[in-house]
């Protein structure tokens, strides 16, 4: 039975204001991880790591002392947020979430609360502060990663065994939320905040903390979205409460992988999907073909699964000690801009075709204030010919290329809710899109006098 929760789920359904609405519109964002994990790049005294580069520390057990001291040499000396701003515009993504801490504990802002923060580097100036301004002037809303979880604080514990744990974690806690205060008071522009590193023991027996950090960030910026992966209730439960009902206001544990084309649990409440290049590489790592790489049509492909599924999709960069974007994540960017450019219209404002069943050549995705219909085709079939499963009393009046109207489609009924989309003996070399005139039946038979 309903357990009586005080750090559980605060509200069910999606959030329909404006501020929740543009977060949903926004669908595609850029993911960047850039701390000092980013000097060593998966390399240590000679010898090459193949984990995620973000993780060398533990994965080369380098100590605090030696991995700290990296402060001194964090130096990019080409950063230009601008450029940033510019490829991340031409990508074609509306939103971008960046580490303002990672698990390390370096901060990229110039923080109060720890002296272990970009003012004492040799590159100093505020990177938060550069890369707001510069993506908020490409009219690109931006959030902030902030990792609980802090390798380098003292205060930070894995578990509550002993007094002196509780003592020291109460600590850890008063600091990241002075942290989080910060954040959230000194860049008033932020649309979101994404929070890290709350699987530990420590933070499921402190759930009261995460709903107060949620509340607090959304006194100070109302409208912030929070993601679902901060919260633990009464009982430790995260994401979703010991009742099942998902806290924060999307649930964020597909990381690295998407729910399946057919699951369509996920379509009743809002949610992101974040997504690396590399096998399982967030920061940059000196060999980028340490693993399998993503092309750009198979990151397309998981674009247009998560639209049609509701979601949000969150794509990695991992930049290079410098300051410059790989030019592999370079090349990737300006392919993936290419196809926003022509079929943004399926993705933007877009979501799930609610009652359209999956289709074995691509994805349906709706627009959510037109209602118009998107067929995304990735496979063609042998035939040249798109089989069409229709609704019960909706039938399809016209199909049309969104990047060429002009070329016809012939449209056949050939049973009932069966209808073909003949394709023009063509080739193509990139997925694409067509637009689906549908007629409702229903709405147009007359009611017998
Ligand atoms: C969003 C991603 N979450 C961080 C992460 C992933 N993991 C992890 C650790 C063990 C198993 C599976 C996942 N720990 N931290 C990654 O470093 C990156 O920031």
């Amino acid at each position: 039975e309903k357990k009586l929760l005080k750090y559980g789920a605060q509200y069910e359904g999606k959030r329909t204001d404006a501020a929740m609405q543009k977060w949903r519109s926004n669908r595609f964002g850029q993911f960047i991880h850039w701390g000092l994990y980013a000097i060593p790049g998966g390399e240590w005294k000679g010898k090459t790591y193949t984990y995620a580069a973000e993780f060398l520390k533990s994965s080369a057990h380098i100590p605090n002392s030696t991995w700290d001291s990296l402060q001194y040499q964090f130096n990019p000396v080409k950063f230009d947020p601008k450029t940033w701003a510019k490829m991340a515009k031409k990508m074609g993504v509306k939103y971008m979430t960046i580490t303002t801490k990672h698990h390390e504990g370096f901060c990229l802002w110039p923080t109060q609360y720890t002296k272990f923060n970009i003012g004492n580097t040799p590159y100093k100036k505020d990177i938060i502060k550069a890369l707001v301004d510069a993506y908020n002037s490409e009219g690109i809303d931006v959030n902030f990663y902030y990792s609980v979880l802090d390798w380098h604080h003292p205060d930070w514990r894995y578990d509550i065994k002993t007094k002196e744990d509780s003592i020291a974690f109460s600590r850890y806690l008063t600091f990241a939320q002075n942290q989080l205060k910060e954040l959230a008071e000194n860049y008033p522009s932020v649309k979101g905040f994404w929070f890290d590193g709350t699987w530990d023991q420590s933070i499921k027996k402190n759930g009261w903390w995460t709903l107060q950090v949620e509340q607090m960030l959304k006194s100070i910026r109302p409208g912030v979205v929070v993601n679902s992966r901060l919260r633990a209730d009464d009982y430790g439960a995260r994401h979703f409460d010991s009742n099942g009902k998902m806290m924060g206001d999307y649930e964020s544990g597909y990381e690295r992988r998407l729910p399946s084309p057919t699951d369509t649990q996920v379509i009743h409440r809002d949610w992101e999907a974040c997504m690396t290049i590399p096998e399982n590489q967030w920061g940059y790592h000196k060999k980028w073909d340490i693993s399998y790489t993503k092309t750009p049509l198979e990151l397309i492909e998981m674009l247009v699964q998560t639209t049609s599924l509701g979601g949000n999709f969150l794509l990695n960069f991992g930049p290079k000690p410098d300051g410059t974007i790989r030019i592999e994540e370079q090349q990737i960017a300006e392919h993936i801009g290419n196809w926003m450019k022509i079929n943004s219209a399926a993705i933007y404002n877009a979501g799930h075709a609610k009652g359209w069943p999956r289709q074995d050549w691509g994805y349906f995705t709706q627009n959510e204030t037109t209602g118009k219909l998107y067929a995304v085709v990735f496979n063609i079939p042998i035939s040249g010919i798109l089989k069409i499963q229709t609704l019960e009393g909706i039938t399809i009046s016209k199909a049309s290329f969104l990047e060429k109207p002009d070329v016809p489609i012939t449209v056949k009924e050939i049973a009932k809710k069966q209808v073909n989309l003949y394709l023009p003996q063509q080739s193509f070399s990139e997925p694409f899109v067509i637009i689906l005139d549908t007629i409702n039946e229903n709405k147009n038979k007359y009611i017998d006098a």
